[in-house]
């Protein structure tokens, strides 16, 4: 998998983190909207969070509230479960042949797994982004108005909807022209701002994201990060990365995820440290945290 990291001569207000060998730098702040007040109000609610693939327990005890209208980012290294976290919060792991979700998943403080809970509905308000922008083999339009017609949302003007999509995922100027054109006509960061278009489209509060930028160039990246600020005033986001710049960049509040090796050598994710980004970033309470940002272990 190819990590593109995105050019660091354009991050405004840098600052170096303490003890990093090879001198990283990440952004400590600059935007006033970095620091929300107060703890997260939970608006996803994790307790005790368990996942098995089969009988390999993948995660386990991860307590996790997330905030309206916040980025929250995701991190740590390869196969520590943040993918795996992520899936939960939106029933995406039904899916995963031989995955099992243990403990308490709350959306508004309602338990998402109940048996009740209408899975087409919890996904509507909690849309994904992936890793690989991957528009369906139609037109630019009908990507975006697939949503809102196989949910039945009640819309009024179709054209009104697609404009306001695409417009909400700053790709409106770049295809306004030809809508009727095939999706694959775009260009990956364009294909990308689609695809969240297209999750936006059906109206959700929740976008999840899985490494959204890992496949786009530096360009595309920052139009994508810039992008999530300006969702983060109406949405709620949580993003899995692996670019530590970019969750210093672009979230609120970050969670740090290791996974160590049981005496089975079976090796299950757990949550280190969740806590204010400029704080996880500028003075990390858990030595594995200051090693990981610091570029020393993962
Ligand atoms: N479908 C699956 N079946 C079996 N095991 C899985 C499956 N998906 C993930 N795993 C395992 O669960 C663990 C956590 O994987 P996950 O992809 O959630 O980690 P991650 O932190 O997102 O990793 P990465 O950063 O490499 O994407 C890993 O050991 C992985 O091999």
């Amino acid at each position: 998998m190819t990590h593109v990291e995105p050019d660091l001569a354009t991050v405004p207000e840098t600052v170096g983190v303490p003890g990093a060998p090879h001198g990283i730098r990440v952004d400590l702040g600059g935007r006033e909207d970095r620091t929300p007040a107060g703890e997260p109000d939970g608006v996803i609610e994790l307790r005790n969070l368990e996942v098995f693939y089969d009988k390999f327990r993948a995660v386990s005890g991860v307590d996790l509230l997330f905030g309206s209208q916040e980025i929250t980012a995701l991190i740590g290294p390869s196969g520590c479960g943040k993918s795996t976290v992520l899936r939960c919060l939106n029933r995406m792991n039904d899916l995963v042949p031989g995955a099992h979700v243990f403990g308490d998943v709350t959306f508004h403080g309602a338990d998402m797994y109940a048996p009740e809970v209408d899975v087409i509905e919890v996904r509507r308000r909690i849309g994904m982004v992936f890793q690989k922008p991957n528009p369906f083999p139609k037109s630019i339009y009908d990507n975006v108005a697939y949503g809102p017609r196989v949910t039945g949302m009640k819309t009024g003007n179709m054209d009104d909807v697609v404009e306001q999509a695409l417009r909400g995922a700053a790709l409106w100027d770049e295809v306004k022209d030809k809508l009727k054109q095939s999706a694959f006509g775009l260009s990956g960061g364009q294909q990308q701002r689609l695809c969240i278009a297209r999750t936006i489209a059906t109206s959700p509060e929740v976008i999840l994201m899985d490494e959204p930028c890992s496949a786009l160039d530096p360009i595309a990246t920052a139009k994508i990060e810039d992008l999530m600020v300006e969702l983060a005033k109406t949405y709620t986001i949580i993003i899995v990365t692996h670019n530590m710049q970019q969750a210093a960049r672009v979230s609120h509040r970050t969670a740090f995820f290791t996974a160590a090796a049981d005496e089975h050598g079976q090796r299950t994710g757990r949550l280190v440290e969740y806590e204010l980004t400029g704080k996880i970033f500028g003075n990390p309470a858990d030595k594995r945290t200051e090693a990981y940002i610091t570029g020393r272990f993962g």
